[in-house]
């Protein structure tokens, strides 16, 4: 069984405050987008086996998500071998939860293959310890994410029909390392309210809090932002913890972009 783990965008990113087991709550609206890595599950023979191709992922394939992932279902269901191939293209330490995408998928691809019959309640459940965006591909669809961004609460925000451009400049920004530099506050307004007016709006109110520690540090993010709203972006923004930044435009951005051939666009239909 073949199917497309995809990333995530967050509209808003309240940081809230620091908790005592050393993780941050959030406020975030979490929303799929199709920039897609490709990931195949098959029944074996012999020893399990774990394959990558595409984009180069750090560390042993035994630390990768998606191994973990199965790892998590076999030793509570005892599955039969299987042979499990990734094909990487989702840029990572990009804050477009590619890894824990590929891990969610993992689970659903297995609970379908095997027919364990598991719930999304119980699929969630096996995510959460893999990574805190992790839960969230279980559903797939647009939530208010809360506390470490694994608990949710159903919000109304269609972005049907606009497009998408999204900017991954090339830079790596460690998740633990974006969390380290931030101040966290309880935000003035909340994020369901603001997200509840018209997206013309959300330019001055709609905030990442990761921007105002990122920004100063790695100075092209603010520019890419910048070339984002020239373009005629309505909202312009920074992904999670970064790096990518992404634009929502009513109309397809016009070539040739402003960006130069190292950094990863994708553009799309939401
Ligand atoms: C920035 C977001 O992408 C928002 O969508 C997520 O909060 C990041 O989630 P993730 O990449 O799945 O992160 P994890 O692998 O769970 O955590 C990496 C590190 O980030 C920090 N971390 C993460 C999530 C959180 N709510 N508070 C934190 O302080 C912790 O130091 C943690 O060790
Ligand atoms: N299947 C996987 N795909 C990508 N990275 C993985 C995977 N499994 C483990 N990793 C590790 O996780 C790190 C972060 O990858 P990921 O794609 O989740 O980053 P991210 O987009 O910054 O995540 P987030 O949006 O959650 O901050 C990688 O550098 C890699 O070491």
């Amino acid at each position: 069984m073949i199917q497309f783990p995809n990333a995530k965008i967050n509209l808003g990113l309240q940081l809230v405050e620091k908790r005592p087991d050393g993780f941050h709550n959030l406020v975030s609206c979490f929303y799929p987008v199709q920039w897609t890595d490709a990931l195949e599950i098959l029944p074996a023979q012999g020893e399990s086996t774990f394959t990558l191709s595409g984009l180069p992922v750090p560390g042993e394939p035994k630390a990768n998500l998606c191994w973990k992932a199965y790892q998590l279902l076999q030793k509570d269901f005892g599955l039969p071998p299987i042979q499990m191939h990734l094909h990487k293209v989702i840029p990572m330490g990009a804050g477009l939860g590619g890894g824990s995408s590929d891990a969610a998928f993992t689970l659903k691809i297995l609970n379908e293959l095997f027919k364990l019959n598991l719930s999304s309640e119980q699929l969630e459940n096996y995510a959460r310890p893999l990574g805190s965006d992790c839960a969230f591909f279980v559903q797939n669809k647009p939530v208010l994410a809360v506390e470490k961004g694994d608990v949710f609460e159903p919000i109304s925000v269609d972005l049907t029909g606009w497009y998408i451009l999204l900017v991954y400049p090339n830079l790596a920004i460690s998740t633990a390392e974006a969390y380290a530099g931030v101040s966290p506050r309880f935000p003035e307004n909340s994020l369901k309210t603001l997200l509840a007016q018209e997206i013309t709006a959300w330019k001055d109110t709609v905030v990442n809090d990761f921007e105002a520690s990122l920004f100063p540090k790695y100075p092209l993010l603010q520019e890419i932002k910048k070339q984002l709203y020239g373009m005629g972006a309505v909202y312009a923004s920074m992904s999670g913890s970064g790096s990518t930044m992404y634009g929502l435009f009513k109309t397809p951005p016009v070539p040739p972009l402003p960006f130069p051939k190292e950094y990863s666009v994708w553009q799309g239909v939401l």
